[in-house]
């Protein structure tokens, strides 16, 4: 069976990855399989590039098949911010804590407790042999100043999703936010693309 690398560094990623994956006959494993590994130079000007410079990265590095992932948070009323620096939203060191309270304070500043939002996702696939595959995904709703949840990672207990009024992201279970976000969308085409190769 073909071994594919979860080349993420985000545990919140890894989860909905491999539940995506679980169906395809693919040996699924982690990048901790492979040690301590220096982090992809994530310098590209959109999602999509981003996720190709973190695939065939991560290629190199391990010599199997990647699959990765860039996404993130655009916020209307911040014109698309922090989009595809959502992860150093708050600086260098920034984790979710410090991410999700640089958000409350520019809203803040703009005046609003709430906004449109979207999250975008990327997946790119680049196997053994340096052949390319690759997906998106959105998910629309708003983003509103009141946390809540505790599931899913990253913006998720600040953005109500539209197929959900009243709940947010990370009041979701796995199952309910994999069927509407823009990662769930982005690996169903993706898992399509894997399985049509198999043929
Ligand atoms: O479903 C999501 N729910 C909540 N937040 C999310 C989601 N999807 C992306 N996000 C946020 C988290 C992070 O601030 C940024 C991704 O940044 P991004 O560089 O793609 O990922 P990362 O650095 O966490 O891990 P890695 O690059 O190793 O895959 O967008
Ligand atoms: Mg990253």
């Amino acid at each position: 069976m073909q071994k594919i690398v979860i080349a993420t560094k985000n545990p919140g990623k890894v989860r909905e990855m491999a539940a995506a994956l679980s169906a395809l006959p693919f040996d699924v494993v982690s990048l901790a399989e492979f040690g301590e590994l220096p982090d992809a130079i994530e310098d590209g000007k959109t999602f999509a590039e981003n996720a190709l410079i973190k695939a065939a990265y991560y290629q190199q590095q391990t010599g199997c098949a990647c699959i990765a992932d860039d996404s993130g948070l655009e916020i209307a009323v911040l014109d698309g911010a922090p989009g595809i620096h959502s992860a150093r939203f708050a600086g260098f060191h920034a984790d979710d804590a410090t991410n999700n309270a640089k958000m409350v304070e520019e809203l803040q500043r703009a005046g609003v407790s709430e906004s449109a939002a979207d999250y975008r996702c990327a997946i790119a696939f680049v196997d053994e042999d340096g052949a390319v595959l690759t997906a998106e995904g959105r998910c629309d709703g708003q983003i509103k100043l009141t946390p809540r949840g505790t599931n899913g990672f990253g913006y998720d207990p600040y953005f109500y999703p539209q197929e959900y009024p009243g709940r947010t992201m990370a009041e979701l279970t796995l199952a309910e936010k994999q069927q509407i976000s823009h990662r769930g969308k982005a690996l169903k085409v993706l898992a399509q693309k894997l399985e049509a190769g198999q043929e």
